[in-house]
């Protein structure tokens, strides 16, 4: 076969920020700012690489920043007073709690907490709903980012057979909510689920979102499908089995370069929507 289509995140992202970047200003120009809060919790390494990362993002498309940081021994009365000071405060237009946070604290209830209108990264019940009702703001970043991929590369997903492997409240419910309400067949897939390479193999497309290394195999890939890979592992390693998928796909998206960026980008997006809506320019 020849060699597949590489979905470039790298180029979407740019795009999504430009148009981002576009909209802070007229923002500006109304006298309106656009700030995300992003609250970091304990010391994980690789949690707080992707916060600098988001707030590094936030700055060159002219949106700023408030990082908050809490000790992994924060109490989840602490972690939920500030949520609600970042819920209450007129400047700030969406809140992101970087995932996964310390395991003495409740991340459900945390989540819970940010008010819906604030919800830029998509975490809350109410957003979830939202996305399966296909109504309203915000999906969670990466499943949008998804999407966002698949339709710049005018990807065709009505009536296609896809299976995401993964069912993770973030990533793998979610994304099978938004393909389905592109028409798409979704199977989803996950530690339970039997025969799961047969089930892989009927794919037109596969959405690889376990979090295991390598887990999806070259040869479970129907030749000529197209491969999403929204694994972040350490080493920038991805979820499928790249080499041997690369192969057999028609399309695929690389790791590092893929889902990740867009990731930002789609969280980018939906904090200056959320800006607009607070300055009155959107319903
Ligand atoms: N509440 C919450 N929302 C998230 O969206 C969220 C989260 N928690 N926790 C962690 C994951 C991970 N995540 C990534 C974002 C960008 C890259 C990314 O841009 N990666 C670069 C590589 C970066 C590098 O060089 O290390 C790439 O794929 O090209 C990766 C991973 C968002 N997450």
């Amino acid at each position: 076969m020849s060699d597949p289509l590489l979905l470039d995140g790298r180029i979407v992202s740019q795009a999504m920020r430009d148009e981002v970047k576009e909209r802070t200003d007229e923002l500006k120009r109304q006298g309106h700012d656009t700030c995300l809060a992003t609250i970091l919790v304990g010391d994980d390494p690789s949690s707080a690489t992707y916060v600098k990362m988001k707030g590094k993002a936030c700055e060159k498309v002219g949106i700023e920043s408030k990082a908050v940081v809490l000790p992994a021994d924060t109490t989840q009365d602490t972690l939920m007073q500030t949520i609600k000071e970042l819920n209450e405060d007129p400047k700030v237009n969406g809140i992101l709690l970087q995932h996964p946070i310390p395991s003495h604290l409740d991340e459900r209830a945390a989540f819970e907490a940010i008010h819906p209108d604030k919800d830029v990264d998509g975490v809350t019940s109410a957003s979830f709903g939202r996305t399966g009702l296909d109504f309203g703001r915000f999906p969670s970043c990466t499943p949008g980012a998804i999407i966002s991929i698949l339709d710049y590369f005018n990807i065709e997903l009505e009536g296609k057979d896809v299976v995401v492997v993964g069912r993770s409240p973030i990533l793998g419910k979610p994304v099978s909510l938004l393909l389905l309400n592109r028409n798409a067949t979704v199977t989803i897939c996950h530690s339970k689920t039997q025969a799961l390479a047969e089930k892989v193999s009927r794919a037109d497309i596969v959405v690889a979102a376990v979090g295991k290394p390598e887990f999806v195999k070259g040869d479970w890939i129907k030749e000529g499908a197209i491969i999403v890979d929204a694994g972040y592992n350490p080493g920038n390693v991805g979820d499928v089995e790249y080499d041997a998928c690369y192969k057999k796909a028609s399309a695929i998206t690389p790791v590092p370069g893929g889902v990740g960026p867009v990731t930002i980008a789609t969280l980018l997006k939906q904090t200056v929507e959320s800006a607009e809506k607070s300055a009155g320019l959107l319903v």
